[in-house]
């Protein structure tokens, strides 16, 4: 298959259920070696997308392919590793077993299983419990069975579909490590997740889904960049020059007040008065372009000032994501209650 062609690709892909919920018009494409995030609140048709793209459930209408191959083929299956979001696993089967028969479902040889399945317990943190039977694992061990159940055929992509929801902060520490090892060589990423932290820490891309439609999607750094407005630490700050700042600049210059500083609190504090403080504090400006960061710096150098730091501010995803949804209708898990 050439490096060209998208790991993950799908149409118009749409599921219409019988009560009209499900997902609908999904068009997106994930390279090779990619890792995308797929955000969405409860009901949104997150599981219903990955659950066409793995083939347990047929499209109404649209198209998809993986790496090339039409979704739902033998050929489609063969390359993806999947981690359900409700998994269950034989209760009476140890954790070797599971992971063996997962395996040999793949068409992996015995020999193959008998290196493997040691190696991938250990790299999921259940190493040491994996002769012990399904009924007596935790629920997070369960989900790292579930991680090592998809990872064992080495597929090229992985469909994770809350890969750590069961589990507790030092899991999903330990998770996040492996999706990046993973990463690294080379596999291509679904993510699924509420962890907001994970898709930030691990995606290149990402979409947001609700109502079954996609409402944004793009890089994640795109995502989370307020572009207009910038910080800068200065030192030797004067209050008094704030508003010869913005008149000169014309640009919409304030104290930061978001940045807890005791200096930025004492510099809030002392605004009305001329005189300058020794220690550094922020200042933000909502800036059209990027290059009236410089000319803002000379304009603060020409005053006295000194610029250590300068950079435009980052949003957090959770933060996005609030902004995002808020004050748009939403008709998933919370309406149904
Ligand atoms: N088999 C089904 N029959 C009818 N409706 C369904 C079925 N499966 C899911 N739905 C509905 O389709 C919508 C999308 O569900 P889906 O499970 O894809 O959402 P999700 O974004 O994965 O949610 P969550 O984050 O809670 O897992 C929901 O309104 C859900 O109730």
């Amino acid at each position: 298959m050439s490096s060209l062609t998208a790991a993950i690709r799908s149409e118009g892909l749409t599921k219409e259920y019988k009560n009209g919920r499900g997902c609908r018009e999904i068009t997106i494409q994930v390279g090779q070696g990619e890792a995308f995030g797929f955000l969405g609140p409860n009901g949104a048709g997150k599981s219903t997308f990955v659950k066409m793209m793995v083939g347990l459930i047929s499209p109404s209408h649209g198209e998809a392919s993986l790496l090339g191959y039409p979704i739902g083929s033998l050929d489609a299956k063969r390359q993806i590793g999947y981690l359900p979001e409700l998994y269950r696993y034989q209760e009476w089967l140890t954790g070797e077993e599971v992971v063996r028969l997962h395996g040999k479902l793949c068409g992996l040889e015995r020999s193959a299983l008998q290196k493997r399945i040691p190696q991938l317990l250990e790299e999921v943190g259940i190493g040491l419990r994996g002769k012990d039977r399904v009924k007596h694992y935790s629920k997070g061990m369960q989900q790292r069975l579930g991680l090592a159940c998809a990872l064992v055929a080495d597929p090229p992509v992985v469909f994770l579909d809350e890969p750590s929801s069961a589990l507790d902060p030092i899991g999903r520490r330990e998770v996040r490590r492996i999706l990046a090892g993973l990463k690294d060589q080379g596999k291509t990423i679904f993510l699924n997740s509420h962890l907001l932290e994970d898709v930030e820490a691990l995606c290149d891309r990402m979409a947001l889904l609700n109502n079954g439609q996609i409402l944004r999607h793009g890089t994640v750094a795109e995502m989370l960049q307020k572009r207009t407005l910038w910080r800068f630490r200065v030192g030797g700050f004067i209050p008094a020059v704030l508003p010869w700042l913005h008149e000169v600049s014309g640009c919409e210059i304030r104290l930061s007040t978001d940045t807890g500083t005791a200096d930025n609190r004492n510099a809030v504090r002392s605004s009305s008065d001329s005189s300058s403080l020794a220690e550094t504090v922020w200042l933000e400006a909502e800036l059209d372009q990027e290059d009236q960061a410089g000319w803002l710096n000379h304009l603060m150098m020409e005053q006295g000032m000194t610029l250590y730091e300068a950079g435009p501010v980052k949003e957090r995803l959770e933060e996005w994501f609030m902004d995002t949804l808020t004050g748009l209708s939403h008709r998933g898990e919370r309406e149904c209650t």
